[in-house]
């Protein structure tokens, strides 16, 4: 079957790094000839913006909108206000695609550093489900007197009954099918109007889900026991904002930036979902091959899953695993020397020499 995919780059690491995410998707296709792969170039980002004032072209969503997959790198740039690049380009693909649920593993591979010393593998297995429409990021607000010392700014925290039932209805029919408990990550003392609306959503479902174990923690508190207790999570649900925050953390406990992967999804499928690592555009290390380009051969592992190439998704992950464990072929971040582009040429010759 093939499979047409948008590949927008972006910014800074997000080129190097989206080439070795298409080039593995490449030699999979080559392995099994069942899978195949249109790739559609979008030139879209800051660099873009500086020479057309414009982050995406104005038909970029209709476009895309013709795609079965996106696969992009990360957006972002000094020279453009930070605001106005992920509004401009990555919010809004989430955004007119309804890509409702962000998906973001947190899992600690052999061979990956983990700064907690006695924790391991066994103990860093967690499946994010960060609410990815609405909340603190619905980009709903007002900025009112500018520049006159009564100035005020008002961000609002939007959260709807179907968009709070509809993640978490996904993160509790996530955790029935992989038999594992489900935490809810909130602030219902502080937040007395959005978390506690959220809270209540979480119990009122949790009665459909009797056979599933529950959690529930404050987010300050969770954000300790991730670190003193990992263990303690396995599936968990959360806002848009504290989602954002915590897999941050998470990847810093799961090996770093370099290795979190994200799918943001339209379960419906009635839009394209979108592949990308977590990571932003790194302009610290850009155009030095530098980056580590493994969170994005992650993400096209969610993209293999998500299209049901359950057998290969999971072959991409004993990949990296491998290259982990081996200790030859990697970059900086992750204590070697290899360039982005050898760690992608190491993942195919992997792939080559056990499936070919
Ligand atoms: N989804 C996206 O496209 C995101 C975009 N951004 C944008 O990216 C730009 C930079 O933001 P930062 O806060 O610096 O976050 P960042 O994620 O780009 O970088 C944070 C740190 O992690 C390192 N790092 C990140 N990815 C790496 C990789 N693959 N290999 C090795 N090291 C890696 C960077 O060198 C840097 O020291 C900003 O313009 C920001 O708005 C930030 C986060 C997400
Ligand atoms: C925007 C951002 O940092 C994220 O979605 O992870
Ligand atoms: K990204
Ligand atoms: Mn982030």
């Amino acid at each position: 079957m093939t499979h047409k995919i948008a590949v927008i780059p972006g910014d800074g690491i997000g080129i190097e790094v989206i080439n070795e995410g298409v080039k593995v998707l490449n030699c999979v296709s080559q392995l099994d000839p069942k899978i195949q792969f249109e790739f559609t170039h979008f030139p879209w980002g800051c660099e873009f913006y500086s020479k057309t004032g414009k982050m995406m072209d104005d038909d970029g969503i209709e476009r895309l909108s013709k795609f079965d997959g996106i696969f992009l790198g990360a957006v972002g740039y000094p020279g453009v206000p930070d605001h106005i690049s992920l509004w401009g380009l990555l919010l809004r693909i989430r955004k007119s695609f309804d890509q409702y649920v962000n998906v973001r593993p947190v899992k600690l591979l052999k061979g990956a550093p983990c700064p907690l010393k006695e924790k391991s593998p066994k103990d860093i297995n967690m499946i994010f489900i960060r609410e990815n429409s609405e909340g603190e990021y619905a980009g709903s607000g007002s900025w009112l007197y500018r520049d006159k010392p009564n100035e005020v700014v008002i961000q609002d925290g939007v959260f709807s009954r179907v968009g709070c039932e509809r993640i978490i209805r996904y993160a509790f029919e996530l955790a029935r099918t992989e038999k594992k408990s489900l935490t809810s990550i909130s602030k219902g003392n502080a937040l007395n109007y959005s978390m506690v609306f959220w809270d209540q959503i979480f119990q009122q479902l949790s009665q459909e889900y009797p056979d599933v174990e529950t959690h529930s923690y404050l987010v300050d508190a969770a954000a300790m026991l991730m670190i003193t207790k990992p263990e303690r999570f396995e599936i968990v649900v959360t806002s848009n904002l504290f989602g954002d925050i915590l897999t941050d953390l998470g990847a810093a406990i799961a090996g770093g930036m370099g290795l979190a992967a994200g799918a943001n999804l339209n379960p419906e499928g009635n839009f394209p979902s979108m592949f990308e690592p977590i990571h932003g555009s790194a302009p610290d290390i850009a155009g030095k091959q530098l980056a580590n380009p493994l969170a994005t051969v992650w993400s096209a592992s969610q993209l293999l899953e998500f299209f049901g190439y359950k057998e290969w998704a999971a072959r991409l992950i004993d990949a990296i695993e491998y290259l982990l464990v081996e200790q030859k072929t990697l970059t900086p971040d992750l204590g070697g020397t290899a360039k982005t582009a050898d760690v992608g040429d190491a993942v195919v010759a992997y792939l080559q020499k056990h499936f070919a």
